[in-house]
């Protein structure tokens, strides 16, 4: 099948628009042999639109959404964990072996000497053999937060006990450690913390005679944590300073009464009964301090009223659990002392220390105060245990233990107000034949170093305020305060007797005596106060509460963001699969068109071939297997040619154009028709095969060009014209009729 260049145009429009400078023959019939064909898709464009749209853009410009970088944003939660991540600072003080030693020694001669009380023949026949026998320590310290606890060889053999390793302590103090370097490294931060206004607590928890009193008061030639506190906060107090605050002294203990209940004593001044209500203390008396001095000999004078007795591991042994309060409050702009809102409460802890009955040989009412020691060691151990297990899971009780101890339950409301400023101080005695207290203390508290105060706080509150304990407004105790102050003669009284007793005390006990001047005698008052401590609580509680609220509120915006930031992260994996799907899809588009591509261009490599040798004509012939397209093709190259050689021919008529452009193309034909009379050729086929066809072809494309160039030149039909022809005429119109059939266009004559 043969198809013209026209009739390709028609059959394929989007061609024909690539064939420019050929114009559109409106002359020949359209022809529509196949129906019409829509554009193919190029290759790229195959996939569906939906599928390449995200490809317009190429993935990997698209930037990943900054989640990292949101999440690693520490705005309120890093305060929050630096916070949480305080731990409960448990401190352990190892006492000296010889002063043991040196003890015992001396609580055996005196019960040989004297008909001293308990009379165990037992337990002290016992000591001399022990204290012949053990040479050997059973706590070794391994660095400056952790132990090693060795059971002696007579355990080892039978019992298969192993030595322990105790870590997580703040310090472990040795037996060479001073008081001095004890309280710098445990003591000042606190103290530091009481002048800048925060609360903080102490309590010291060991066995019987391991130097917790010690530890905590001292003695004269080598003071404690107390003194040596006072001495800090009194002796740096500038005048300007001391204008500006007051520090308070509490003191009191709680022992047992006949061990059957729990008795309150207040050890400053004449000491007086007294009782907790609604977790305030009704009655306890505050000295005001002054100096170091004087304040040394409250302590020294407090210590004289509390009960001690000898056993037979300590010839001082505390019978009671010793409280110190030391209280700084801040005076008002007009002088007065304000409310408790604005103070710091300094809170020192003497724990009695627990006692075997084998070795203290405890009898009677020494045996029932022993019961009850032991019993408020073992509250205190569960009271802390509680806070850990309550920190682990929030649904166990925490405060029932606290209930079970007067001291516990006084030491509650302390806890929260001390907060991160509350430290745990472990003594022990290194001896072999103290491995089982040692041990037995070590193994319950060394969890305690896990206690996290932020933890157990928040959920303490919570707790606290599900069932808020009834507590008389602040106005109402400020009332009472200041009625108290004004009312009770027994302060005046006593203030004036203070000194003297003082200096009694003092004096009965070999202490350096007080030598306080009149004027500070007697402005040295001790004020009588009720519910203070509750008070104080009270206040803090309302900032706690307001802290807390802060702390929700940030939470839950924090846990907001996380969710928002988790939505966004699905959506960010659903995108990014997405893309990966298309990336896939766009690869194997890729693929297919790469191979439609060779196809084609195998294809239009054999066409080529084959052109080479055959005609165009006959190629047209022989291509009829051919796709349209490339008919097209090869349609083109001829065309092209063709158009080569019409470009040839105008170059070589180019010079003719101007004649051309001036004359008729009737005068033309006239002076032909002229020349070849002159000729006296009467042969037109030989005047034309000497001339060539492509002489008059150009002629004509010469023609048609001019005529196309001037379009008022009368271009008519062929037919309308056939009758005026004259012969000559007609015949020429022939040959070019015949060239224009042989380039495929359509004939034009020119009148
Ligand atoms: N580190 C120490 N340096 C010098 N002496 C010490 C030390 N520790 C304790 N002592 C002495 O040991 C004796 C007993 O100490 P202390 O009374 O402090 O023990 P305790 O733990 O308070 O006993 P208890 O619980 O029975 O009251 C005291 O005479 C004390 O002076």
């Amino acid at each position: 099948m043969k198809y013209t260049i026209g009739q390709l145009i028609q059959i394929f429009p989007e061609e024909k628009m690539e064939t420019k400078g050929s114009s559109p023959c409106p002359y020949t019939a359209t022809v529509r042999r196949n129906p019409h064909r829509k554009a193919r898709a190029t290759p790229f464009s195959t996939a569906p639109v939906s599928l390449l749209q995200p490809s317009a853009s190429p993935p990997q410009n698209i930037p990943s959404f900054p989640i990292e970088e949101i999440l690693s944003m520490e705005v309120p939660e890093k305060k929050l964990t630096e916070a949480s991540s305080e731990n409960l600072k448990v401190f352990m003080r190892i006492r000296t072996l010889n002063i043991q030693r040196e003890t015992l020694k001396k609580v055996s001669e005196m019960k040989k000497t004297k008909n001293t009380w308990p009379k165990n023949p037992k337990s002290t026949n016992a000591l001399p053999k022990k204290l012949k026998k053990s040479n050997e320590v059973c706590v070794t310290v391994n660095d400056a937060h952790s132990v090693t606890v060795s059971p002696p060889q007579s355990l080892q053999d039978g019992k298969r006990i192993k030595s322990e390793v105790y870590q997580g302590f703040s310090q472990v103090f040795s037996s060479e450690a001073s008081q001095r370097e004890v309280y710098e490294k445990m003591v000042s931060p606190l103290v530091e913390d009481l002048l800048n206004g925060r609360s903080g607590m102490l309590a010291a928890l060991g066995p019987s005679c391991s130097g917790k009193t010690h530890t905590i008061f001292g003695c004269g030639r080598d003071p404690g944590m107390v003194p040596l506190a006072l001495d800090r906060i009194l002796s740096q107090e500038d005048n300007k300073m001391q204008s500006q605050r007051i520090f308070y002294l509490s003191m009191f203990e709680i022992s047992s009464e006949k061990g059957k209940s729990e008795k309150i004593f207040d050890l400053l001044k004449d000491g007086a009964d007294l009782f907790i209500h609604q977790s305030s203390i009704k009655g306890m008396r505050e000295a005001i301090l002054y100096d170091p001095l004087q304040a040394e000999s409250l302590i020294a004078s407090g210590l004289l009223k509390r009960a001690t007795a000898m056993t037979n591991s300590n010839n001082q042994s505390s019978r009671s659990q010793c409280i110190i309060n030391i209280r700084c409050e801040y005076k008002e702009v007009n002088g007065e002392v304000g409310d408790n809102s604005n103070s710091a409460v300094l809170t020192i802890v003497d724990l009695a220390g627990a006692e075997r009955e084998k070795k203290t040989g405890n009898q009677g009412i020494r045996l029932l105060e022993s019961n009850f020691i032991n019993n408020t060691s073992m509250v205190f151990g569960l009271c802390l245990r509680s806070l850990l297990e309550h920190q682990k899971n929030p649904r166990k009780p925490m405060r029932k233990h606290f209930q079970n101890s007067l001291v516990m339950f006084y030491t509650y409301e302390i806890i929260w107000k001390a907060r991160n400023g509350w430290l745990q101080l472990l003594t022990v005695r290194p001896g072999e034949e103290d491995y089982l207290d040692t041990s037995f203390l070590l193994r319950q508290a060394s969890p305690y170093t896990k206690i996290k105060f932020d933890i157990i706080e928040e959920h303490g509150i919570l707790n606290h305020n599900k069932r808020p304990v009834q507590r008389t407004p602040s106005y109402v105790q400020l009332k009472r305060m200041k009625l108290s102050k004004n009312e009770d003669p027994e302060i005046n009284q006593g203030s004036d007797e203070c000194p003297q007793l003082l200096n009694k005390e003092a004096a009965a006990k070999g202490m350096k005596d007080v030598s306080l001047t009149d004027s500070r005698v007697q402005s040295e008052e001790i004020i009588s106060i009720e519910a203070n401590v509750g008070n104080i609580l009270r206040v803090d509680q309302v900032e706690l509460e307001r802290k807390e609220r802060n702390h929700h509120i940030l939470q839950n915006f924090g846990k907001a963001l996380w969710k928002v930031l988790k939505e966004y992260k699905k959506k960010l994996e659903v995108a990014e699969n997405e893309i990966c799907t298309l990336r896939n899809c766009l690869t194997s588009e890729k693929s297919r068109s790469a191979e439609l591509e060779n196809q084609l261009r195998d294809w239009q490599s054999n066409c080529c071939c084959r052109e080479g040798k055959k005609s165009l004509d006959c190629e047209v012939a022989e291509n009829e297997t051919c796709t349209p397209r490339d008919h097209i093709t090869n349609e083109k190259t001829r065309f092209s040619k063709l158009e080569y050689e019409l470009r040839d021919w105008r170059s070589n008529c180019s010079s003719r154009k101007g004649i051309l452009s001036e004359v008729s193309f009737r005068e033309v034909d006239e002076f032909e028709r002229k020349d070849l009379e002159d000729h006296q050729s009467n042969d037109y086929n030989k005047v034309e095969s000497s001339t060539g066809d492509a002489t008059a072809a150009e002629d004509q494309e010469n023609t048609n060009e001019l005529n196309a160039e001037s379009p008022q030149w009368n271009v008519k039909e062929p037919a309308v014209l056939s009758g005026s022809c004259s012969s000559t005429d007609q015949e020429y119109r022939r040959k070019e009729e015949s060239f224009g059939n042989n380039k495929f266009l359509n004939p034009i004559h020119i009148q």
